[in-house]
């Protein structure tokens, strides 16, 4: 039996053009976002994937790209389920404020901490570790056993929500996770073995 899961981060935004903390806002996608989501379906078509469910957030960028592959996959119409649980974790103070110059009034340091560390929230927003705590339920709860029942299963959401997913699916430390980055349009596929641990893991480049 298959098991396929597909993870992929939006594609570019318009407020990722811009270098803006995002989070729970909902800039649409720039003209390159829109091409990123397009390729990442044809890498999907290419890999002969088709599937039976599609989750997203609730965020406009996250349902677009979804959108633009599902177009890509010929699978139009495909049922999606639209969740908040799996929207960007919330910035908090910094939404909407530029990353550099959040560095430059806060300092390089600190602006990394609250953007990869994995249990100090941004002034007012979630940390990785309160994203993880209502993302991870939800997948436990509809994404993963549609996948263990063997279906296929792609979930187009966010940089932070999805980092989350990764560490409890591949079993990542907080340190491991930290160094984990993911680009916007690259999909990250995974077969999972019936006890729901990843036996293959393959990031669809290119
Ligand atoms: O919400 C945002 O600003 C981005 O989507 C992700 O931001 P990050 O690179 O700071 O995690």
């Amino acid at each position: 039996m298959d098991r396929i899961l597909v993870l992929v981060r939006h594609g570019q935004s318009e407020w990722n053009l811009k270098n803006l903390f995002t989070g729970w806002k909902d800039p649409g996608l720039t003209e390159k976002g829109i091409a990123e989501a397009k390729a990442a379906g044809e890498r999907l078509k290419r890999k002969g994937l088709k599937f039976d469910i599609a989750y997203t957030s609730v965020l406009t960028r996250a349902q677009h790209t979804l959108d633009l592959m599902l177009a890509e996959l010929g699978q139009t119409g495909l049922k999606t389920v639209k969740d908040q649980a799996l929207n960007e974790r919330d910035y908090g103070d910094l939404t909407g404020l530029n990353k550099d110059d959040a560095r430059k009034k806060w300092g390089e340091e600190q602006v990394l901490v609250w953007r990869r560390s994995y249990d100090v929230p941004p002034p007012g927003g979630e940390s990785l570790k309160d994203t993880l705590a209502r993302a991870l339920p939800y997948y436990m709860t509809h994404i993963q056993p549609d996948v263990l029942s063997g279906k296929s299963v792609l979930v187009a959401a966010h940089g932070n929500s999805l980092r989350s997913l990764i560490m409890a699916i591949e079993g990542l430390t907080p340190a491991e996770i930290l160094k984990r980055e993911l680009e916007t349009g690259v999909p990250v596929f995974y077969r999972l073995k019936a006890d729901s641990r990843p036996e293959k893991i393959e990031i669809l480049n290119g």
